[in-house]
């Protein structure tokens, strides 16, 4: 069994080391390896009781079984966002261990030993369990599900293991503590091979929630990218349209961006466009709006439920807070004006004609001397502009 112990800790390391590997975003698979190999080890060193030493075997084999654990608590608090305090679990971890060495050489007991061992492992198994199924974010919530329910289990299988009674002659051996004990390290071994396999799914859907966010976002800005705002965007409009809501939308196109790149360099405008959407995200002051780049150096911003008048007063917050913060790249300090376009929905507008129609606006601001913000056509032309444009 010991032997089993060791090799399925080994494969498990191994496997779990390749896909690190492969997976090299998923910081938390760093800390879980550790863990395993440090369980291992632990596993590895109490197999090896009758070849080396007690204190080897017994009292650093179980303190890196704690340690193990304690680094399994902490990928699961980084895998849900949150802080870990390392106070109790290391006081947990030092009170098993130095009552481990107690009962191996101060009043040596086998049966305390098994008992503290099933209560750590049922400790940390609990909070597990607990954390995943109280602080799962919703993106994330089906694999937390799965793996809290396994690692509940794995919790309740050591509760239930720490009154399996042990052969009274087996003395300080654990070897002959008799076919109980054996039968519960048989099923620890399977407990633990799921919470291997729930670990790995958690892994596998924070994965392709990264991925699904990474194929939907813009990555220098971080908005929406241009497939995502329209498929999101008509999402919204329709639901919009069912509850006979209103819907902007507005589009707006930085001027004389061309410029900056050239006076300045790629790496500004590029500087310039992380500005222009941390501006976008103060300014806009909308619930559940959507904000795109849609192209270079144009963005588009869906508003649900906003009028003609919310949204063209978004678009002027928007255009001023531009107007009167500069971008900062290398020390320099760059000025940046956006014209702005916005329409509104009627009812059977389609998204992508709400867009055009903003379009138009747009060019309007812009041929208007840019700087500025104007309605679609039939909404009643160009409303605001401002005389400042930086050129
Ligand atoms: N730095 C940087 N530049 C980009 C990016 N995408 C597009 N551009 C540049 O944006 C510039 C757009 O230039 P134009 O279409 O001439 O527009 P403009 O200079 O803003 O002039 P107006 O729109 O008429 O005010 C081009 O020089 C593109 O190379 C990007 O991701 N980063």
């Amino acid at each position: 069994m010991t032997i089993v112990s060791l090799l399925m800790g080994i494969a498990a390391s191994v496997g779990f080391t390749s896909l690190m590997a492969v997976m090299n975003t998923q910081k938390v698979l760093r800390i879980w390896v550790a863990s395993i190999w440090i369980n291992t080890l632990g596993i590895t060193l109490i197999g090896l009781r009758n070849h080396i030493p007690d204190v080897l075997s017994i009292v650093l084999g179980n303190g890196l079984l704690v340690t193990g654990n304690i680094l399994t608590l902490r990928g699961i608090k980084q895998h849900l966002g949150r802080p870990m305090r390392w106070r109790w679990p290391i006081l947990l971890a030092l009170v098993y261990t130095g009552a481990i060495a107690w009962f191996a050489f101060g009043t040596p007991n086998l049966g305390a030993r098994l008992l503290a061992g099933s209560l750590q492992a049922m400790a940390f198994n609990l909070a597990y369990a607990y954390l995943l199924l109280r602080y799962a974010e919703p993106d994330i919530r089906k694999s937390c599900r799965i793996a809290g329910v396994v690692l509940l289990v794995n919790g309740l299988f050591y509760l239930v293991r720490s009154f399996v009674p042990m052969n009274p002659e087996a003395s300080q051996n654990l070897m002959l503590a008799g076919v109980p004990v054996a039968a519960t390290y048989v099923i620890g071994i399977l407990t633990t091979l799921a919470s291997y396999f729930a670990l790995l799914q958690l892994i596998t859907e924070r994965l392709m929630v990264d991925l699904r966010r990474a194929a939907r976002t813009d990555g220098l800005t971080g908005l929406l990218n241009r497939s995502a705002i329209v498929a999101e965007g008509r999402e919204a409009l329709e639901r919009c349209q069912e509850r006979g809501q209103s819907f902007a939308l507005m589009i707006f196109d930085l001027d004389y961006f061309k410029q900056i790149n050239d006076r300045w360099g790629h790496d500004a405008g590029d500087a310039v466009l992380r500005h222009v959407s941390q501006q976008l995200r103060e300014a806009i002051q909308w619930p559940h709006y959507l904000s795109s780049r849609y192209g270079g150096e144009e963005f588009v911003v869906a508003l649900p439920g906003a009028t003609l008048d919310q949204g063209l007063a978004a678009a002027e917050r928007l255009r001023h807070a531009l107007a009167h913060s500069h971008a900062r790249f290398s020390n320099q300090s760059i000025p940046v004006t956006a014209s702005i376009g916005v329409a509104v929905a009627r009812s059977g507008t389609r998204f992508e004609h709400l867009v055009r129609q903003a379009d138009h606006a747009m060019y309007r601001s812009k041929s208007d001397g840019r700087n500025g913000v104007s309605a679609a056509d039939d909404l009643g032309g160009r409303l605001a502009q401002a005389g400042d444009s930086r050129c």
